[in-house]
Protein backbone atom coordinates (compact mmCIF):
# COMPACT_ATOMS: atom_id res chain seq x y z
CA UNK A 1 0.00 0.00 0.00
CA UNK A 2 1.43 3.43 -1.43
CA UNK A 3 2.06 5.20 2.15
CA UNK A 4 3.04 8.61 1.61
CA UNK A 5 3.95 11.73 3.41
CA UNK A 6 6.24 9.44 5.97
CA UNK A 7 7.98 11.96 7.92
CA UNK A 8 6.46 12.07 11.50
CA UNK A 9 7.27 15.58 11.72
CA UNK A 10 5.03 18.26 9.55
CA UNK A 11 5.27 22.13 9.20
CA UNK A 12 4.08 24.99 7.17
CA UNK A 13 6.96 25.02 5.07
CA UNK A 14 6.68 21.99 3.79
CA UNK A 15 3.94 22.58 1.69
CA UNK A 16 2.90 25.26 -0.91
CA UNK A 17 -0.85 25.88 -0.56
CA UNK A 18 -3.20 25.98 -3.25
CA UNK A 19 -6.61 27.10 -3.85
CA UNK A 20 -8.89 27.09 -1.02
CA UNK A 21 -11.58 23.98 -1.15
CA UNK A 22 -14.10 24.72 1.51
CA UNK A 23 -15.23 26.46 5.06
CA UNK A 24 -16.16 24.73 8.47
CA UNK A 25 -17.91 25.56 11.49
CA UNK A 26 -14.27 26.32 12.44
CA UNK A 27 -11.72 26.31 10.15
CA UNK A 28 -10.57 26.04 6.24
CA UNK A 29 -9.30 23.69 4.06
CA UNK A 30 -6.86 24.49 1.36
CA UNK A 31 -5.54 22.28 -1.68
CA UNK A 32 -1.87 21.65 -0.99
CA UNK A 33 1.41 20.24 -2.10
CA UNK A 34 4.19 18.42 -0.22
CA UNK A 35 6.79 19.95 -2.27
CA UNK A 36 9.77 16.78 -2.32
CA UNK A 37 6.97 13.75 -2.68
CA UNK A 38 4.30 16.45 -5.10
CA UNK A 39 1.77 14.39 -3.13
CA UNK A 40 -1.52 16.20 -3.34
CA UNK A 41 -3.82 16.72 -0.16
CA UNK A 42 -6.00 19.04 1.83
CA UNK A 43 -4.48 20.83 5.16
CA UNK A 44 -7.71 21.73 6.79
CA UNK A 45 -6.12 25.21 9.04
CA UNK A 46 -7.98 25.37 12.38
CA UNK A 47 -7.46 28.82 14.94
CA UNK A 48 -6.77 27.49 18.47
CA UNK A 49 -8.28 30.89 19.38
CA UNK A 50 -11.49 29.62 17.43
CA UNK A 51 -11.44 25.92 19.45
CA UNK A 52 -11.08 27.97 22.73
CA UNK A 53 -14.26 29.92 22.50
CA UNK A 54 -15.78 26.40 20.45
CA UNK A 55 -17.20 25.07 24.38
CA UNK A 56 -14.75 21.91 24.09
CA UNK A 57 -13.90 21.79 20.41
CA UNK A 58 -10.35 21.67 21.13
CA UNK A 59 -10.80 18.28 22.64
CA UNK A 60 -13.20 17.28 19.55
CA UNK A 61 -10.11 18.13 17.51
CA UNK A 62 -7.51 16.13 19.52
CA UNK A 63 -10.06 13.12 19.05
CA UNK A 64 -10.70 13.61 15.28
CA UNK A 65 -6.93 13.38 15.09
CA UNK A 66 -6.39 10.45 17.71
CA UNK A 67 -9.48 8.13 15.75
CA UNK A 68 -9.05 9.16 12.50
CA UNK A 69 -4.97 9.21 12.37
CA UNK A 70 -5.74 4.97 13.19
CA UNK A 71 -8.08 4.65 9.94
CA UNK A 72 -7.71 2.84 6.70
CA UNK A 73 -10.48 1.65 4.70
CA UNK A 74 -11.33 3.59 1.00
CA UNK A 75 -14.67 5.07 2.12
CA UNK A 76 -13.21 6.96 5.23
CA UNK A 77 -11.01 9.89 4.02
CA UNK A 78 -7.08 9.59 5.58
CA UNK A 79 -5.72 11.59 8.23
CA UNK A 80 -2.03 11.70 7.07
CA UNK A 81 -0.69 13.71 9.81
CA UNK A 82 -1.12 16.61 12.20
CA UNK A 83 0.92 19.68 12.94
CA UNK A 84 0.49 23.18 14.94
CA UNK A 85 2.50 26.71 15.08
CA UNK A 86 1.60 29.04 17.76
CA UNK A 87 -2.05 30.07 16.36
CA UNK A 88 -2.80 26.92 14.17
CA UNK A 89 -3.84 23.77 13.95
CA UNK A 90 -3.27 22.01 10.65
CA UNK A 91 -4.92 18.22 9.77
CA UNK A 92 -3.27 17.03 6.58
CA UNK A 93 -6.19 15.02 4.82
CA UNK A 94 -6.53 13.02 2.02
CA UNK A 95 -7.72 15.03 -1.13
CA UNK A 96 -11.05 13.95 -2.72
CA UNK A 97 -10.78 14.74 -6.15
CA UNK A 98 -14.66 15.41 -6.61
CA UNK A 99 -15.73 17.64 -3.37
CA UNK A 100 -18.47 17.33 -0.95
CA UNK A 101 -21.85 14.88 -2.24
CA UNK A 102 -24.08 17.30 -0.79
CA UNK A 103 -23.42 20.03 -3.44
CA UNK A 104 -23.97 16.76 -5.95
CA UNK A 105 -27.30 15.71 -4.30
CA UNK A 106 -28.25 19.71 -4.37
CA UNK A 107 -27.42 19.90 -7.51
CA UNK A 108 -28.82 16.39 -8.94
CA UNK A 109 -31.55 16.95 -6.73
CA UNK A 110 -31.79 13.22 -5.93
CA UNK A 111 -29.69 10.14 -6.64
CA UNK A 112 -31.15 7.60 -9.44
CA UNK A 113 -31.63 4.52 -6.84
CA UNK A 114 -28.86 2.31 -8.14
CA UNK A 115 -26.27 5.22 -7.42
CA UNK A 116 -28.05 5.72 -3.82
CA UNK A 117 -27.87 1.95 -3.55
CA UNK A 118 -24.35 2.23 -4.54
CA UNK A 119 -23.40 5.15 -2.10
CA UNK A 120 -25.02 3.59 1.58
CA UNK A 121 -23.49 0.00 0.44
CA UNK A 122 -19.85 2.16 0.77
CA UNK A 123 -21.21 3.61 3.90
CA UNK A 124 -22.29 0.09 5.46
CA UNK A 125 -18.60 -0.72 4.75
CA UNK A 126 -17.55 1.55 6.30
CA UNK A 127 -19.51 2.12 9.37
CA UNK A 128 -18.74 -1.81 9.70
CA UNK A 129 -15.05 -1.15 9.83
CA UNK A 130 -15.37 1.61 12.36
CA UNK A 131 -18.11 -0.11 14.89
CA UNK A 132 -15.78 -3.25 14.44
CA UNK A 133 -12.84 -0.60 15.98
CA UNK A 134 -15.89 0.44 18.45
CA UNK A 135 -15.50 3.79 16.98
CA UNK A 136 -19.21 5.56 16.33
CA UNK A 137 -19.25 8.11 13.95
CA UNK A 138 -22.41 9.87 15.31
CA UNK A 139 -22.36 12.10 12.84
CA UNK A 140 -23.27 10.61 9.41
CA UNK A 141 -24.91 13.34 6.93
CA UNK A 142 -24.58 14.47 3.43
CA UNK A 143 -22.49 17.27 4.77
CA UNK A 144 -19.92 15.09 6.19
CA UNK A 145 -19.80 12.74 3.39
CA UNK A 146 -16.91 13.74 0.29
CA UNK A 147 -16.41 12.48 -3.29
CA UNK A 148 -13.31 10.37 -4.41
CA UNK A 149 -12.08 11.06 -8.23
CA UNK A 150 -13.66 8.09 -9.12
CA UNK A 151 -17.21 8.62 -7.72
CA UNK A 152 -16.27 6.77 -4.41
CA UNK A 153 -17.41 8.07 -1.52
CA UNK A 154 -15.66 9.50 1.85
CA UNK A 155 -16.91 9.77 5.01
CA UNK A 156 -15.06 12.46 6.80
CA UNK A 157 -15.19 14.84 9.55
CA UNK A 158 -14.68 12.32 12.87
CA UNK A 159 -15.40 15.97 15.01
CA UNK A 160 -18.11 13.84 16.85
CA UNK A 161 -17.14 10.06 16.82
CA UNK A 162 -16.49 8.26 19.89
CA UNK A 163 -14.49 5.52 20.89
CA UNK A 164 -17.63 3.77 22.66
CA UNK A 165 -18.51 3.54 25.39
CA UNK A 166 -17.67 7.13 26.28
CA UNK A 167 -18.82 9.44 29.03
CA UNK A 168 -18.61 12.54 27.15
CA UNK A 169 -20.74 15.50 27.46
CA UNK A 170 -22.02 16.38 23.89
CA UNK A 171 -23.72 19.72 23.17
CA UNK A 172 -25.42 19.14 19.54
CA UNK A 173 -25.25 21.64 17.30
CA UNK A 174 -26.39 22.27 13.25
CA UNK A 175 -29.02 19.99 12.07
CA UNK A 176 -31.42 17.80 13.95
CA UNK A 177 -32.50 16.08 11.32
CA UNK A 178 -29.77 13.05 11.79
CA UNK A 179 -30.44 12.88 14.98
CA UNK A 180 -31.59 9.38 16.35
CA UNK A 181 -34.93 9.39 18.84
CA UNK A 182 -32.48 8.14 21.43
CA UNK A 183 -30.58 11.35 21.23
CA UNK A 184 -33.52 13.29 20.99
CA UNK A 185 -35.60 12.01 23.94
CA UNK A 186 -33.82 12.97 27.95
CA UNK A 187 -32.98 10.68 30.02
CA UNK A 188 -30.78 8.18 29.96
CA UNK A 189 -27.85 8.79 27.35
CA UNK A 190 -26.11 5.27 27.26
CA UNK A 191 -27.65 4.52 24.38
CA UNK A 192 -25.88 7.98 22.77
CA UNK A 193 -22.61 5.55 22.79
CA UNK A 194 -24.09 2.57 21.17
CA UNK A 195 -22.88 1.88 17.44
CA UNK A 196 -26.82 1.59 16.96
CA UNK A 197 -27.22 5.11 16.47
CA UNK A 198 -24.97 5.34 12.72
CA UNK A 199 -28.00 2.50 11.75
CA UNK A 200 -30.34 5.14 12.24
CA UNK A 201 -28.54 7.77 10.48
CA UNK A 202 -27.73 5.42 7.97
CA UNK A 203 -31.56 5.16 7.55
CA UNK A 204 -31.92 9.20 7.18
CA UNK A 205 -29.28 9.09 4.72
CA UNK A 206 -31.32 6.52 2.42
CA UNK A 207 -33.96 8.36 2.29
CA UNK A 208 -32.19 11.57 1.60
CA UNK A 209 -30.54 10.38 -1.34
CA UNK A 210 -33.71 9.08 -2.76
CA UNK A 211 -36.07 11.77 -1.78
CA UNK A 212 -33.85 14.50 -2.12
CA UNK A 213 -35.28 15.72 1.41
CA UNK A 214 -34.36 14.51 5.45
CA UNK A 215 -37.67 12.15 6.16
CA UNK A 216 -38.55 14.19 9.68
CA UNK A 217 -37.58 17.81 7.68
CA UNK A 218 -39.85 20.35 9.58
CA UNK A 219 -39.82 23.21 12.15
CA UNK A 220 -36.89 22.20 15.04
CA UNK A 221 -39.52 21.45 17.44
CA UNK A 222 -41.39 19.23 14.90
CA UNK A 223 -38.78 17.83 13.90
CA UNK A 224 -37.98 16.07 16.99
CA UNK A 225 -41.56 15.25 17.68
CA UNK A 226 -41.56 13.32 14.25
CA UNK A 227 -37.99 11.40 14.96
CA UNK A 228 -39.46 10.63 18.38
CA UNK A 229 -41.83 8.90 16.81
CA UNK A 230 -40.24 7.44 13.51
CA UNK A 231 -43.36 10.14 11.72
CA UNK A 232 -41.99 9.84 8.32
CA UNK A 233 -43.69 9.07 4.67
CA UNK A 234 -41.90 7.56 1.89
CA UNK A 235 -43.19 8.91 -1.62
CA UNK A 236 -45.05 5.74 -3.42
CA UNK A 237 -42.43 6.29 -6.45
CA UNK A 238 -39.92 4.69 -4.49
CA UNK A 239 -39.14 1.43 -5.21
CA UNK A 240 -40.47 -1.54 -2.79
CA UNK A 241 -37.03 -2.59 -1.79
CA UNK A 242 -35.85 0.49 -1.26
CA UNK A 243 -38.78 1.68 1.22
CA UNK A 244 -38.27 -1.84 2.94
CA UNK A 245 -34.53 -0.88 3.69
CA UNK A 246 -35.50 2.37 5.18
CA UNK A 247 -38.23 0.65 7.04
CA UNK A 248 -35.55 -1.71 8.86
CA UNK A 249 -33.10 1.01 9.74
CA UNK A 250 -35.90 4.10 10.73
CA UNK A 251 -36.72 1.94 13.77
CA UNK A 252 -37.21 3.67 17.16
CA UNK A 253 -35.67 0.53 19.05
CA UNK A 254 -32.00 0.28 18.55
CA UNK A 255 -31.89 -2.97 18.87
CA UNK A 256 -34.63 -3.65 16.02
CA UNK A 257 -32.57 -1.71 13.74
CA UNK A 258 -31.12 -3.84 10.46
CA UNK A 259 -27.79 -4.67 11.41
CA UNK A 260 -24.74 -3.32 9.18
CA UNK A 261 -24.08 -7.35 7.99
CA UNK A 262 -28.15 -7.60 6.82
CA UNK A 263 -28.11 -4.20 4.94
CA UNK A 264 -25.21 -5.26 2.78
CA UNK A 265 -27.15 -8.64 2.51
CA UNK A 266 -30.44 -6.39 1.51
CA UNK A 267 -31.56 -7.30 -1.92
CA UNK A 268 -32.32 -3.05 -2.98
CA UNK A 269 -28.44 -3.46 -2.35
CA UNK A 270 -27.66 -6.84 -3.62
CA UNK A 271 -29.52 -5.36 -7.05
CA UNK A 272 -27.76 -2.53 -7.65
CA UNK A 273 -24.33 -3.68 -6.08
CA UNK A 274 -23.29 -6.74 -6.98
CA UNK A 275 -21.45 -6.68 -10.35
CA UNK A 276 -23.12 -10.39 -11.33
CA UNK A 277 -26.63 -9.03 -10.90
CA UNK A 278 -25.79 -6.00 -13.12
CA UNK A 279 -24.18 -8.12 -16.18
CA UNK A 280 -27.36 -10.03 -15.64
CA UNK A 281 -29.82 -7.11 -15.61
CA UNK A 282 -28.09 -5.82 -18.78
CA UNK A 283 -28.18 -9.21 -20.71
CA UNK A 284 -32.09 -9.24 -19.80
CA UNK A 285 -32.18 -5.79 -21.19
CA UNK A 286 -30.50 -6.48 -24.26
CA UNK A 287 -32.70 -10.07 -24.73
CA UNK A 288 -35.82 -7.99 -24.62
C1 LIG B 1 -14.57 21.54 -2.78
C2 LIG B 1 -13.94 20.60 -3.72
N1 LIG B 1 -14.15 20.66 -5.04
N2 LIG B 1 -13.47 19.66 -5.57
C3 LIG B 1 -13.43 19.39 -7.02
C4 LIG B 1 -12.81 18.95 -4.62
C5 LIG B 1 -13.12 19.55 -3.42
C6 LIG B 1 -12.65 19.09 -2.12
N3 LIG B 1 -13.01 19.61 -0.92
C7 LIG B 1 -12.34 18.85 0.00
C8 LIG B 1 -12.32 18.89 1.39
C9 LIG B 1 -13.15 19.89 2.10
C10 LIG B 1 -13.42 21.17 1.64
N4 LIG B 1 -14.27 21.77 2.52
N5 LIG B 1 -14.58 20.87 3.43
C11 LIG B 1 -15.60 21.18 4.44
C12 LIG B 1 -14.95 21.61 5.72
C13 LIG B 1 -14.00 22.66 5.70
C14 LIG B 1 -13.45 23.07 6.92
C15 LIG B 1 -13.82 22.45 8.11
C16 LIG B 1 -14.76 21.41 8.09
C17 LIG B 1 -15.32 20.98 6.90
C18 LIG B 1 -13.92 19.72 3.24
C19 LIG B 1 -11.51 17.92 2.06
CL1 LIG B 1 -11.41 17.89 3.79
C20 LIG B 1 -10.78 16.99 1.33
N6 LIG B 1 -10.83 16.96 -0.02
C21 LIG B 1 -11.59 17.87 -0.66
N7 LIG B 1 -11.80 18.04 -2.00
Amino acid sequence: VDVPLVPKQFHLGMFEIGRPLGKGKFGRVYLAKERSSNFICALKVLYKSELQHGGGVEKQVRREIEIQSNLRHPNILKLYGHFHDSKRIFLILEFAGKGELYKHLRRESRFPEWKAAQYIAQMASALQYLHRKHVIHRDIKPENILMGIHGEIKISDFGWSVHAPNNRRATLCGTLDYLPPEMIRSGSKDNWYNEKVDLWSLGVLTYEFLVGEAPFEDTPIMTQKRIARADMTIPEWVSKEAKDIIKRLLVLDPDKRLPLEEVLQHPWIIKHCVKGERAANREKALSK
